[in-house]
């Protein structure tokens, strides 16, 4: 099979789709890869090493989408990119069809074979290629969040940690997943007074018996997150209903029972976020302000760390790019049900439930 692997464009966007390490179990297998110039330039990965690996530079991005039979990036295509895929032509990369009503529609009518990453989904319902990246933007959360409570950037000026003598900050983490048990532990570790909520009980189970002294868990209810508003100071948005729409558990209103210079940081952005005033943001402008309340909601937070990030999500996506290119997309997605979940589109038809509740299709 012919592997092609463009630079990523969305603003502020460094991961890349294939390492040179992954270009040479691929090319060992008998398969070709094309990599756009400097794809792995932001992941500090050069051209040098993809060709030493095995694969050829191409130009533009032109070129490597009409050359492959399947394409493996990072992100969801941008318009820019709709006009360059090919009819049958494989695009394994994340998507969040939920977020965009116009990449839905785009990518029905190209014709293309769309396998999501963030529904390859286990026997266990866990989610292998979502997994990584939210490790790190749960991680990242936290990070950003105490940046953002400092004064200079709009926060009510709280060190998350207090100090000897004065309470540390209050955070609530809605949702008690990936993203959420990664950023409860970072700012446990940071010394906050941390509260995660989840709908799941046997998760929060697991949650209290690994989780530190400073962190307590709750049943979400709509009850128990306004009680918690008034004085919360850092809220991480971390739920997901896999592949649909994230429910709104924040509402428009509810930025009033906040106090000024609260952070909330809605990592669930990608799938329309979870705070109701939450609106896709990039790394370059990061944050917004409504009612005195800062609002982070970076849909790409993962590509802003891509020496960590290129290799967690490569080393988690490169057996599935091997069963494809081997199999082929009809037999590899037969043979191996976790990647069937993540088959959202082909032959023009839509074949997520989730996605086509969000859009009526
Ligand atoms: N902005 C970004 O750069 C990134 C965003 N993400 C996104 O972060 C979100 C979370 O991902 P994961 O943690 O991997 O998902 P996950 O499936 O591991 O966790 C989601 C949790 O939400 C809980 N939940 C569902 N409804 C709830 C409710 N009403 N109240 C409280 N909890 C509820 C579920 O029980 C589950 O434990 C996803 O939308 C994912 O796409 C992930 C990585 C990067
Ligand atoms: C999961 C996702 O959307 C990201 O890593 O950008
Ligand atoms: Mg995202």
């Amino acid at each position: 099979m012919i592997i092609g692997v463009p630079k990523e464009i969305k603003i502020q966007e460094f991961r890349v789709g294939l390492t040179p390490a992954g270009v040479q179990g691929i090319t060992a297998a008998g398969h070709s890869v094309y990599v756009q110039t400097a794809a792995g330039e932001g992941s500090g990965l050069s051209d040098v090493q993809y060709i030493a690996a095995g694969a050829k530079v191409l130009a533009t991005a032109a070129e490597v989408y009409a050359i492959a039979d399947m394409i493996v990036k990072v992100k969801e295509p941008l318009a820019a990119e709709f006009p360059l895929i090919k009819k049958n032509q494989i695009l394994f990369t994340y998507f969040h069809f939920a977020a965009s009503r116009e990449l839905t529609e785009a990518m029905i009518a190209s014709g293309a074979v769309c396998i999501a990453y963030e529904t390859v989904e286990l026997a266990d319902h866990s989610l292998p290629l979502l997994t990584p990246m939210s490790e790190v933007a749960g991680r990242m959360a936290i990070q950003v969040g105490a940046f953002y409570l400092g004064k200079p950037q709009g926060g009510k000026g709280k060190l998350l940690g207090g100090v000897p003598g004065v309470k540390p900050a209050n955070v609530l983490v809605l949702g008690g997943g990936v993203v959420g048990t990664q950023a409860a532990k970072m700012a446990a570790g940071l010394g906050a007074n941390v509260t995660i909520m989840d709908t799941n009980l046997a998760r929060l189970r697991y949650l209290d018996e690994v989780m530190p002294a400073n962190v307590a868990t709750q049943f979400s209810t709509s009850y128990a997150i306004q009680e918690a508003l008034p004085t919360v100071d850092l809220v991480v948005g971390a739920v997901l209903l896999h592949g649909a729409k994230a429910p709104h558990l924040i509402k428009r209103d509810d930025l009033k029972k906040m106090t000024p210079g609260t952070v909330l940081v809605d990592v669930a952005v990608d799938q329309g976020g979870c705070i109701e005033t939450c609106k896709p943001t990039t790394h370059e402008n990061p944050i917004y302000e409504i009612d005195g309340i800062v609002h982070y909601c970076v849909a790409n937070m993962p590509g802003a760390v891509p020496m960590t990030s290129t290799l967690a999500l490569t080393q988690a996506t490169l057996p599935y790019v091997h069963l494809i290119a081997n199999l082929g997309w009809t037999e590899a997605c037969i043979q191996n049900e976790a990647l069937n979940k993540g088959l959202t589109i082909y032959d023009g038809k839509l074949f997520h439930a989730g996605v086509a509740a969000t859009f009526n299709l």
